[in-house]
């Protein structure tokens, strides 16, 4: 299987009111190529720092990040956002559409942004908001939507480019249990059908169960 994270000796510390806490203390992880991994821990514990370090949101961390055979750190700036365009997903807790764009147009964007065409971002745009069920709800705005829809066309926007690793940070953290079953269903039968890895940090064990593999963060690191 190819790689397509490897993590080593992550590290990251905050100082806060003049205490140090050390959050992540060497985390160590690989991913391969179309694993989809629960990041499990309690509250706390890291899992949205450690995220956010690999999503190369942020600097300040000790350790390696090799994201798809590139060395992270020895990218600059614009390595490291081309890589986050070209490589990651992002899925939140809370949906983070634009508000003023339609659902579609949400999920158009990004394309765009890395290049495509409007026809084929429009048609690939189209194509997964009718496969997760909203091909009547494409022209409306996040505001108009459900929560369980307005986090469906989050995940869309996540899978627009085919990215190679999607981070979900609590994807279904804010909808009813009964609707973050199907959402996060319908998520990892996707991520499994264009081939892309997940790694999806949730506090709900029985969602991480239905994942390939779960890594449960505890002092700072993954037993
Ligand atoms: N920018 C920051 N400055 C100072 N401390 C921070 C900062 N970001 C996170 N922390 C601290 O790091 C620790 C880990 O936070 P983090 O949000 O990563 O945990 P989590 O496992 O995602 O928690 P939850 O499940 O509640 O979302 C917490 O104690 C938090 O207070």
């Amino acid at each position: 299987m190819s790689e397509v994270l490897s993590v080593t000796a992550l590290s990251r510390s905050f100082t806060q009111g003049g205490a140090r806490i050390d959050v992540l203390r060497g985390v160590d992880l690989t991913v391969d190529a179309g694993e989809i991994i629960a990041l499990l821990g309690p509250s706390g514990s890291g899992k949205s720092t450690m995220l956010q370090a690999i999503g190369l949101l942020e600097g300040g961390y000790g350790g390696s990040i090799r994201l798809c055979g590139v060395e992270v750190a020895k990218e600059g700036n614009e390595g490291r956002t081309r890589l986050r365009r070209e490589k990651l997903g992002f899925v939140y807790q809370f949906h983070h559409l634009l508000p003023d764009f339609t659902a579609i147009e949400n999920v158009i964007l990004p394309q765009l942004i890395l290049g495509r065409g409007m026809d084929e971002a429009r048609a690939r745009a189209e194509s997964l908001l009718t496969d997760l069920g909203l091909a009547q709800r494409l022209e409306h705005k996040p505001s108009q939507l459900s929560g369980g829809e307005q986090q469906r066309v989050a995940v869309a926007r996540a899978l627009a480019n085919r990215p190679a690793l999607v981070l979900a940070d609590e994807p279904t953290g804010n909808l009813d249990e009964r609707t973050a079953d199907v959402v996060v269903d319908e998520f990892i039968r996707l991520v499994r059908e264009q081939g892309s890895a997940a790694l999806i940090a949730t506090h709900n064990e029985r969602l991480a169960a239905r994942m390939d593999r779960i890594v449960r963060l505890h002092d700072g690191r993954l037993d």
